[in-house]
């Protein structure tokens, strides 16, 4: 159960977290206390799963990271700058859910256009942008499509290609295998693999979260309940069961799973 590496400087450290996070507590009008007293600390260059049973508040917590949610109290730090609610940060993408809640243009172009057009870049570096982050989300292809004729799995490629064309350092994916096929999903698996950016994913998904990340953080009622090594977290079946989770297949001894 790591935190961050004691040999550090203080200033070092602050120079090299992605995301810092104090005594955070949110509420909503209807439902109080969906966060409590969350802390933690992401290093750039980290890759870390968040994981916790449904209404365990993972994606409030992104909310609140992006900056679309505003605290009742705490600090919330992004590459060394506080989050104010409401500002436009390019650097902080968030791929939703659902695709459906990203995709509203009438075309592929102008719905991946649109975050770099907003960040006011010249035509041609939006066109350049558009054409990169199409090509590395694998859907080049799709450009003249209008996003509602497309599948689950195109859908979800497009909306990360709206996000990579703001050029992101850090890059939040809330449940990016859900609905998805196992060759879509096993495509997902492979390019968050290889993304070079921050990354904070959440998924039910435990065996994307084993192959993906480095760190998992375990949410429960709103609370972190402990963060360290995937298979040291998810291995563990007892503090798994507490927070309403199940120990990952892979995890249990002589289970073979066919996934490499
Ligand atoms: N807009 C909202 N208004 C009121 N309550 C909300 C709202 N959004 C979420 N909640 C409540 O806040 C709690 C945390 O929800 P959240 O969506 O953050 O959890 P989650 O961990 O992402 O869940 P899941 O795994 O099901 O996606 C839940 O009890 C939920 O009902």
């Amino acid at each position: 159960m790591e935190k961050y590496p004691t040999t550090y400087s203080q200033a070092q450290v602050l120079k090299d977290l992605a995301i810092s996070i104090a005594g955070l507590y949110f509420s909503y009008p209807d439902k109080a206390n969906v966060l409590q007293d969350v802390s933690l600390h992401i290093f750039k260059g980290e890759r870390v799963g968040l994981i916790g049973a449904n209404g365990a508040g993972k994606t409030t917590l992104f909310l609140s990271i992006c900056g679309i949610l505003k605290p009742n109290s705490g600090k919330i730090s992004v590459f060394d700058r506080p989050v104010v609610t409401g500002e436009f940060r390019p650097e902080i993408g968030l791929v939703f859910q659902n695709p459906n809640d990203q995709l509203f243009c009438a075309s592929v172009w102008d719905d991946v256009a649109f975050g770099p057009q907003n960040m006011g870049l010249s035509a041609s570096e939006v066109e350049r942008r558009v054409q990169e982050a199409l090509g590395i989300a694998g859907v080049a292809d799709l450009v003249h499509r209008p996003p509602h004729h497309l599948s689950g799995g195109q859908k979800q490629m497009v909306a990360i290609a709206g996000i990579l064309a703001m050029q992101p350092q850090l890059v939040m994916y809330d449940e990016p295998s859900a609905n998805l096929d196992l060759r879509s999903r096993r495509r997902i698996i492979n390019f968050l693999q290889s993304s070079p950016q921050t990354l904070l994913i959440s998924s039910h998904d435990l065996e994307l979260i084993l192959q993906v990340c480095d760190r998992v953080i375990l949410m429960d009622e709103g609370r972190i309940i402990a963060t360290g090594k995937p298979e040291e977290i998810m291995g563990d079946r007892q503090l798994m069961e507490s927070c309403g989770l199940e120990k990952p297949h892979s995890l249990i001894p002589h289970f073979h799973s066919d996934e490499k």
